[in-house]
C-alpha cells in the first residue's frame, strides 16, 4: 500500500510540474506577444514561424526541396545574428527603458510644488502657443535620462516660464530655435532645437505629421512626456509610451501630466487605462 502511494504522490507531483511548466511557456509566450502587439516585431514574428514551417516541410522526405531546406538552414543558424539586426530599434527601445530607470527624477524627489509650477508653465505655453496656431514641441524629461538627445540641440539652462517656451517657438528667420524640440530636464530648459527619433510605429495616420511621428518616437524609447502644438489643426496633444492622445483641451492635459508624473505614473498601462476611462472621448492613436 505504501508502494501504490508513493507512486500516486510522484504522479501527483508530476502532474503539477508540468502544470506549472505549461502555465510558464504560456505566461513567456503571452507577455512576447504583449510586449510587441501593434508594433513591427509582431509582423516579423508572424515572418520567422512561416519561415520555420517551411523548413520542417522541406526537410520532410517525401518533399525534395533541398535549397530551400539549405536556406533556411542557414538563415536559422545565424538567427541570433539577425534578431539583433532586426530587432535592434526594439533592443535599444527596451534598454532605455529598463537600463536608465536607476537615474533619478526631479519629479521624484519632494519638490511637488516646483514641479507642479514647471507642469503649469508648459501647460500654459502650449495654451497661449495654441491661440496663436503656432508649432511647438516640449519633451519633458521624467525618469530615463535625455541627455542623448540634448546633444545636438542648442544649450539652455533656464526657468521653466510660459513667456520663454513660448517665445523659442516663434516661427521667425531670426529664432532658428524655433525648429526642432524644447527639452526640460530636472526642471530647467536643458535645450532648445533638438531632433527626437522618429517612430516607426506602423498603421498611423497619413495626415501624421515629422512633429507628431518625433513626439511618438522619443516616447516610444524613453518615458518622458512630449507636448504637441499642431501647428496645422492647432490641437494640443501628448505622447507617452508610444501612446498618443489628441485634442485635449488645458484640464486634460493638466490631468494627464499630472498622472504621467504621479508617483503612481510608474505604472504606466493603469494611468493608461485610468486615463482611458475618465475621458470617454479621449482616442490614444497607437
Ligand atoms: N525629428 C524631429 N525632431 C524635432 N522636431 C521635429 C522633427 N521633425 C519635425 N520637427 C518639427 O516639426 C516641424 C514640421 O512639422 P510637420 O508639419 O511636418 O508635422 P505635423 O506633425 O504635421 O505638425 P503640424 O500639425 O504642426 O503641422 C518642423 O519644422 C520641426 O520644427
Amino acid at each position: 500500500m505504501a508502494f501504490l502511494d508513493d507512486i500516486l504522490a510522484g504522479v501527483h507531483l508530476g502532474l503539477f510540474w508540468a502544470v506549472v511548466d505549461f502555465a510558464l511557456v504560456f505566461f513567456v509566450i503571452y507577455k512576447i506577444l504583449h510586449l510587441i502587439k501593434g508594433t513591427r516585431a509582431l509582423q516579423i514574428l508572424g515572418g520567422l514561424t512561416l519561415m520555420v514551417v517551411m523548413y520542417f516541410i522541406s526537410k520532410n522526405s517525401l518533399i525534395t526541396l533541398e535549397t530551400t531546406h539549405w536556406f533556411i538552414d542557414k538563415f536559422i543558424a545565424n538567427i541570433f545574428l539577425i534578431a539583433v539586426v532586426i530587432f535592434q530599434d526594439d533592443i535599444r527601445r527596451a534598454l532605455a527603458r529598463f537600463g536608465k530607470r536607476t537615474s533619478v527624477s526631479f519629479f521624484s524627489s519632494n519638490r511637488a510644488i516646483e514641479e507642479a509650477s514647471v507642469l503649469e508653465e508648459v501647460i500654459k505655453a502650449c495654451s497661449q502657443l495654441q491661440q496663436q496656431k503656432l508649432g511647438a514641441l516640449i519633451a519633458v524629461e521624467r525618469i530615463a535620462n535625455l541627455d542623448e538627445i540634448t546633444e545636438d540641440g542648442v544649450k539652455l539652462d533656464a526657468a521653466v516660464t510660459k513667456d520663454l517656451l513660448f517665445s523659442l517657438f516663434i516661427p521667425d528667420r531670426q529664432n532658428p530655435l524655433h525648429d526642432g524640440a524644447v527639452v526640460i530636464q530636472k526642471g530647467r530648459i536643458s535645450a532648445a532645437g533638438c531632433f527626437l527619433p522618429l517612430t516607426n510605429l506602423p498603421n498611423l495616420e497619413k495626415s501624421m505629421g515629422t512633429r507628431h511621428r518625433a513626439a511618438l518616437g522619443l516616447s516610444g524609447v524613453t518615458d518622458a512626456a512630449i507636448c504637441i502644438v499642431s501647428e496645422e489643426s492647432g490641437h494640443i496633444s501628448i505622447a507617452h509610451r508610444d501612446q498618443l492622445y489628441r485634442d485635449l483641451d488645458t484640464n486634460e492635459m493638466r490631468d494627464l501630466l499630472q498622472r504621467i508624473f504621479s508617483p503612481e505614473g510608474r505604472n504606466d498601462e493603469s494611468l493608461v487605462e485610468r486615463f482611458r476611462r475618465n475621458d470617454e472621448n479621449e482616442e490614444p492613436v497607437t
